[in-house]
Parts: structure tokens; C-alpha cells; sequence
């Protein structure tokens, strides 16, 4: 046999795994060999006569027409990666040599399908980010937001959330949840028949579709969304048993989860578990380190923190601020005569009717012993602060029930305001702590506004 033969070649080229592509001057196909439909997904015959450019994934069609300008002009051209779209809507990755053929006015190429490789190379690059974000997001929604992101890169993720389950608690909630036509379904406890529940429980990854045969019989119900196509849903396997779930939804016959799918999610949720509990666990060293063990409320450091950002926020909007300090009254009488166990009862209670007289953005701190902090930012005038002192005094004075004693106490107070009593954070601390002093002075249970009485927004 002369190896040379058309027909033997013809037979060698069926049996390459890479596709020999020849385009004409003006950009179609004019020949693609066997393996061109595995790649594209296209038979060659439906291939023959379309513009080439109309396959390859618009963000990589301007570079393309580059490359081809080099070849035509018989430049050499170093291998080049492309992303072509198959019929399926999938992306497939090639590597292509390519060669103008001045004879024939054509150019051939080669195209190898490296989706396989650049596949993996995302989903390293995806896990690295994922467990980078973990020590770069501030809290668990930015956390979850970059998951989200990232795992958008590998596969369709329009529809996404995260199920986060408290197992001494028996409580699921959905702290993340993104989608195109449902809102998050309420938290609760862990509902037998959806499909986070099965998740969790059984630890092990799902893919429901509306149109499978056993979608009507199962007994797994999505969580929500019953007019999606298909629900992808995989465990979040922590290192101390299962904390919740990944969730993938499809509402279009375009986009479909197939089981690579799945080994996908599956294989990065390992990582996505790792960084959840990751950031929750230093979150929680920080909320031990910024807060008091006893009364939980924020401690010195954190008050300080709050303080300089109220500040920085009222300079830049002009609004007004306010600080209170704190002292109780014969405190330590309610110790010596009802036990230590009553001063920290107390204390607590304290801190619960402090919390009552303000408002959600304002900040109540313990700052030592009997001693507190409250940060009023975004007072409307400079008068409101007089009034929620006085207010918070009248609180204090009425009779605590703790532990079987009732208890009487009463505060002194001092106020500062900003610009009146000063420009920085550790200025304002310091003149409402003298503040409170005089109040102390004064023989207590009373209100004394720094620098003898000026009113605190003036
Ligand atoms: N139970 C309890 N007591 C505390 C705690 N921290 C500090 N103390 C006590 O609180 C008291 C605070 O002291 P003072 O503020 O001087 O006592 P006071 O009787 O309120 O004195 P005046 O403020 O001058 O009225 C001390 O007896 C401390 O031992 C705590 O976490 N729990």
C-alpha cells in the first residue's frame, strides 16, 4: 500500500483525536475532518460553508481575527488557545496550529480540545480563591458573595444559595440567596421532605429535575422554586459533621445540570465548607475579643472603634453625636450585702434596659466594672442627647429583680457632644468620664453635661 495514498490519509485523518480544519479567504469552512464533530458537535457537513468565526465565543472573536490576519500574511504564528461555543451552547477550549496555504488560498489548521485541562486549571484557580476569600472577606455575606462569583466562573449560577444549619439548634436559614424569581424561604427547623433537609441529613449531593422520570414520585420537594427546570443541590461537609448546603437552580431549558455538574460543585464545596467555618470561627475570636464576657455588650476597645467611626461619619455629614458615661451608684454595697453572683445579674440587667432606651444604630458599652459607654450618632439636634439621658436615668432608678432581691441603684452620668466637647474619640471619652465624675460630685443620680452645662451639639 503507497502511504502516500488519498484514501489510506483520508482514513488516517478519521482516526485523529485533534480536527483538521481548512478555511477558505473568506473565513468559511470548507473541509473539517471526523473529529471536528466530537469537538464541535457539529457534523462536518453542517460545518461546510459557515463562517468559522461564528463559533468562537464572542470575547475571544476579535483575537481570533487578529491570529488569522498573522497567518494569512504567513507570519509565524506561536500556538493559540480560543474558546469555540458547540452546539449544545457548551464552551470548548482549543489549541490550534494553523498555516496559510498562499496555492490553495486556504489556511489549514489543527485544533486539539484542551476543555479537560483549562477545566482544571479553573477549578484550582476557583479553590485558591475560594479559600483566599475566607481570610479577605470582612463578614460571611461578603464571603458568601465571592463564592458565589467564583463558582459563576465554573458553572451556570445565576440561581444560587447557601443553607446554613445550626444542629444544636435544629435551625436552617438561608443567609444567601440569589435568584431570578424566588425569594429565600423562612428559616426554621429541619423540614423532613425538601431537599436541604435531605442534604443535610444525608449528606450527600442531589440533582432534581422537573422533567425526570421519578421528579413526580420523589419525596424530596425543592425548598422553593417549584417551577424550576433543575435544582442542584450538594452537602457543606465541615469538619466537625454537615453546616449546610450549596444550591443551584435552573428556570431555562438552556441552562441544564448534568452530572459532571455535580462532581464539580461537589468536589469545590469541600472548599466552600472549609471557608465558611473558617470565617465563623474568626468571627467569633473577634466578637470574644471586642465584647464583654458577662453582659456581651461591646468592651473598651470596640467602644473606642465605634466612637472614631461615628466621628468620622458626623465630620463628613455634619450630623450630630453624642456620648454618655456611666457610673453606678452604691454598687458595690449590692455585692458585699447580696453576693457577687446578684452584681453580675444586675449588671446584665443593666445592660439589657440601656439597650431598651436606644436605638439599634447606637452603641451600648461596658467599659469596667459598674461602668458604661452609650454612643448616640445620627442625633437629628444637639437637645436629644439631654432627653435620652435623662430618660436612661429614670430607667436605671427603677427597681432591678434579681435572683429573688430587689435591688435600687441609680446612676450618674455624663455628656459630652461633638464638635462642643471635642474633635477626636479619646477626648470625648475622657471629658464625658469627667463628666460623670462631677456628677458623682454632685452626690449622684443626676445628669452633668461636660464643661458645666453648655448644651452638647452647640
Ligand atoms: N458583681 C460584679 N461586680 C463587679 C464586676 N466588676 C466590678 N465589680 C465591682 O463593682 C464595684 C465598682 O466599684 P465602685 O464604682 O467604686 O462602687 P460603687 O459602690 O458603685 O461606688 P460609687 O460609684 O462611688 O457609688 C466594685 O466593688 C467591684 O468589685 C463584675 O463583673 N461583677
Amino acid at each position: 500500500m503507497d502511504p502516500l495514498d488519498r484514501a489510506f490519509l483520508a482514513n488516517v485523518m478519521d482516526l485523529m483525536l485533534d480536527a483538521v480544519c481548512v478555511v477558505d479567504g473568506e473565513g468559511r469552512f470548507v473541509f473539517v475532518s471526523a473529529a471536528g464533530e466530537r469537538i464541535f458537535g457539529y457534523t462536518p457537513q453542517e460545518l461546510i460553508g459557515r463562517p468559522m468565526i461564528e463559533l468562537v465565543h464572542p470575547d475571544d472573536r476579535e483575537r481570533t481575527l487578529n491570529a488569522v490576519a498573522e497567518v494569512v500574511a504567513d507570519r509565524h504564528l506561536p500556538i493559540f488557545e480560543n474558546r469555540y461555543l458547540r452546539k449544545d451552547g457548551r464552551v470548548v477550549h482549543l489549541m490550534w496550529s494553523a498555516r496559510w496555504s498562499p496555492a490553495d488560498g486556504v489556511r489549514v489548521a489543527v485544533a486539539r480540545d484542551v476543555s479537560a485541562r483549562k477545566r482544571a486549571e479553573s477549578v484550582q484557580a476557583a479553590l485558591y480563591a475560594i479559600s483566599e476569600a475566607a481570610h479577605a472577606a470582612e463578614d460571611l455575606m461578603a464571603l458568601f458573595a465571592q463564592i458565589h462569583r467564583i463558582i459563576g466562573g465554573l458553572l451556570p449560577a445565576k440561581n444560587f444559595f447557601v443553607a446554613l444549619y445550626d444542629a444544636p439548634g435544629d435551625w436552617l436559614s438561608f443567609p444567601y440567596f440569589v435568584d431570578e424569581h424566588d425569594a429565600a424561604p423562612p428559616p426554621g427547623a429541619l423540614d423532613a421532605e425538601t431537599l436541604c433537609a435531605e442534604l443535610i441529613r444525608s449528606g450527600r449531593e442531589r440533582l432534581l429535575s422537573r422533567d425526570s422520570a421519578d421528579a413526580a414520585t420523589s419525596a424530596v420537594h425543592p425548598d422553593v422554586g417549584r417551577s424550576a427546570v433543575d435544582w442542584l443541590g450538594v452537602p457543606l461537609s465541615g469538619s466537625q459533621g454537615v453546616i449546610g448546603a450549596l444550591v443551584l437552580k435552573s428556570h431555562s431549558q438552556e441552562v441544564r445540570y448534568g452530572p459532571a455538574d455535580v462532581e464539580l460543585l461537589k468536589f469545590v464545596s469541600a472548599q466552600v465548607a472549609a471557608a465558611i467555618e473558617r470565617k465563623q470561627s474568626q468571627l467569633r475570636l473577634l466578637h470574644v475579643a471586642q465584647h464583654d464576657a458577662l453582659t456581651g455588650l461591646p468592651n473598651r476597645s470596640l467602644v473606642r472603634d465605634r466612637v472614631a467611626t461615628a466621628l468620622a461619619r458626623a465630620r463628613r455629614d455634619g450630623a450630630g453625636l453624642a456620648l454618655l458615661y456611666l457610673d453606678l451608684d452604691q454598687f458595690k454595697p449590692v455585692n458585699d450585702r447580696c453576693g457577687h453572683a446578684v452584681g453580675d445579674g444586675l449588671l446584665q440587667q443593666v445592660a439589657q434596659r440601656l439597650k431598651h432606651c436606644v436605638r439599634a444604630s447606637d452603641t451600648v458599652g461596658r467599659m469596667a466594672g459598674d461602668e458604661f459607654v452609650v454612643l448616640l450618632s445620627h442625633l437629628h439636634a444637639p437637645d436629644d442627647a439631654p432627653g435620652v439621658a435623662e430618660k436612661i436615668r429614670q430607667a436605671l432608678c427603677r427597681p432591678f429583680e434579681v435572683a429573688g432581691h430587689t435591688v435600687l441603684v441609680s446612676p450618674s452620668i455624663g455628656l459630652v457632644g461633638y464638635p462642643a466637647h471635642g474633635e477626636d474619640a479619646d477626648q470625648l471619652v475622657q471629658r464625658a468620664d469627667e463628666a460623670m465624675y462631677a456628677a458623682k460630685r454632685a452626690g449622684g443620680n443626676r445628669v452633668c453635661v461636660a464643661g458645666g452645662g453648655r448644651p452638647p451639639g452647640g
